[in-house]
Parts: C-alpha cells; sequence; structure tokens
C-alpha cells in the first residue's frame, strides 16, 4: 500500500503580506522603524496611530509605491516592485487618500478603471463580466444613482465611495484601504465596513477612529514615532496605558454588558490650559 506523502515545508503557503524588519528613511527623516508583521489571507488588520506616525508610509510599503530604505515587503511570497504592475494589480488594489478624482469622467467611468488590469490587451473593451462586476461595485457603494455623474460634482463622502467601488472591482485578493471612512457619514461607515468584511480577502486599513477599529479588525497594528507600539488582538493592543502613552488621552476601556464589545472611551489629559481656573 503507498503511504501518504509528509507534508513538506514548500506546501505551507506564503503570508498573504510579509513585513521584514523595514525601515523608511524620507527627506532625510527616519519614518518608520524596524517594522515586522505578517498577514495571513482573509485576515483584517488595522493601522492605528497619530498623525505622522507613518501608516500611509507604511501602506504605500505594502503597495510597492515606497521603496523602503531596510527590510522588505513580501506579497503572497513576491516583493511587490518586481512584480509586474499589472500581476501586482491583479493581487493587490490601494483606496488611497488622495487618489486622483480623475476630473471629467463620470462615477461608472472611474469604477470601471478598477477592470483595466484585468483586460487581455491595452485595447480590448469592456466585456459583459467588466460590466457587470462595476454594476455589482456600484450598487453595492450605494452609487448607482450618481454612476452618470461626473465625479468632481461629488461630494467628499460620495467621492470616498467611488474610490473603494473602483479598488472592489479590482477584485483583489488584498485590499489596502487609507483611511476609508474618514469622510463617510455613520451609515455609510458601517455599511462600508460590513461589505468589506463580507469579501472574505485579506485587508489592511489605516483608521483614525479607534472604536470603530476595535469592533471591525481581527488585530490591531498600533504606530507612534514611526515604530510598532502593539501588534496585536484589539483587546490587548488598545489598552488604556498605551493609549495614553500613544495619543496622549486618557483612556478608559470595558466591555459592553449587552454584547461584550469593547467600549473606549477616550478624553483629554489634564494639563495647565485644560484645568478649570479656581
Ligand atoms: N514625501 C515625503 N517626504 C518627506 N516626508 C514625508 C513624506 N511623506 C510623509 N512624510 C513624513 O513622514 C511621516 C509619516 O507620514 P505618514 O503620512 O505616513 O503618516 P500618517 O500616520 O499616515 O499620518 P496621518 O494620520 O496624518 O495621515 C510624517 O512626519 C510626514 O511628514
Amino acid at each position: 500500500m503507498a503511504s501518504a506523502p509528509f507534508p513538506t515545508e514548500t506546501s505551507v503557503p506564503p503570508p498573504a503580506i510579509a513585513v521584514e524588519r523595514l525601515s523608511c528613511r524620507l527627506a532625510g527623516r527616519m519614518v518608520l522603524s524596524d517594522i515586522g508583521f505578517s498577514v495571513s489571507g482573509g485576515e483584517i488588520l488595522g493601522i492605528l496611530g497619530p498623525n505622522g506616525s507613518g501608516k500611509t508610509t507604511l501602506l504605500r510599503c505594502l503597495a510597492g509605491l515606497q521603496t523602503p530604505s531596510a527590510g522588505r515587503v513580501l506579497i503572497d511570497g513576491d516583493d511587490p516592485r518586481v512584480l509586474r504592475p499589472v500581476e501586482l494589480a491583479r493581487r493587490l488594489a490601494l483606496q488611497a487618500q488622495d487618489s486622483p478624482a480623475a476630473l471629467g469622467f463620470t462615477v461608472r467611468d472611474v469604477v470601471g478603471m478598477g477592470r483595466l488590469v484585468h483586460r487581455r490587451s491595452p485595447f480590448a473593451g469592456a466585456g459583459a463580466e467588466d460590466r457587470a462586476i462595476v454594476e455589482d461595485a456600484l450598487d453595492r457603494l450605494d452609487l448607482s444613482g450618481l454612476a452618470g455623474r461626473a465625479v468632481e460634482q461629488l461630494s467628499g463622502g460620495e467621492r470616498q465611495r467611488v474610490t473603494i467601488a473602483r479598488a472592489l472591482a479590482q477584485r483583489p485578493r488584498i485590499l489596502l484601504l487609507d483611511e476609508p471612512t474618514n469622510h463617510l457619514d455613520i451609515h455609510h461607515r458601517f455599511a462600508v465596513l460590513d461589505l468589506v468584511r463580507s469579501l472574505g480577502i485579506t485587508v489592511v486599513a489605516t483608521l483614525h477612529d479607534i472604536e470603530l477599529a476595535a469592533r471591525w479588525c481581527d488585530r490591531i497594528l498600533l504606530l507612534a514615532d514611526g515604530r510598532l507600539q502593539a501588534d496585536a488582538a484589539p483587546e490587548d493592543a488598545l489598552t488604556p496605558d498605551r493609549l495614553t502613552a500613544v495619543y496622549r488621552v486618557a483612556a478608559a476601556v470595558d466591555r459592553r454588558p449587552q454584547d461584550s464589545r469593547l467600549r473606549i472611551d477616550l478624553s483629554p489629559l489634564m494639563s495647565p490650559f485644560t484645568e478649570p481656573s479656581r
């Protein structure tokens, strides 16, 4: 009887994202220092930290748009900077804060740009499948009613939904989101995050809303001054002491009695300027 082969090391797939001892210097200043972590397929990772802590720079390194000064990033085991752009774009989509508004194009056109990487040739037109995927992305982002409008006529939140729809139309295995909800009203915040979670793909998102991040992310990376302060499940990463040290605020963390969800109460630290005068 033939025996079953033993699993070998090569049968273990690489993590969706691996970051090894990554440092990044911009304009002579160290913006990221010795960062290491990995992200498993299907995991949702939130990157949190104060302004200027290096969140966007880290996301840009993951997308291959920023070259680290030391260390490396691997996407499914490959360096994103050596992959052909079209191959990288089939694996990974980046929704950026400052995505160009694509002036002169309609919402449908801009979302359709997400399909370009799947065309067999740059001259091939959109097929039925491309059109169906674009309409699906428009519908999921509550944009069908705006599909014929020029993007420059949209509000900030509507434009943000367009950039997310375009990234979804790309049908990536890995989605990188840079503050995906900062312009969205509370209904659309929940709707977009629920939608992204329902896709079951690997997601890395920078976020400023700490409670929203605690509710939505599987894991949190907390950055301060370009250094990793925590890499853990939300309840382990977002401790009061750490929140106070990183964000310079008073913090209380407990769980809501009705559903055990983390409740994070932040308030300003008392200072000579905020203390009531006697
Ligand atoms: N192109 C650049 N050249 C020089 N310095 C830069 C450049 N881009 C960013 N920086 C600096 O790098 C640091 C990290 O910036 P980054 O945008 O990654 O921070 P962030 O955590 O995303 O901030 P925010 O929460 O304000 O969006 C900041 O001090 C910023 O001034």
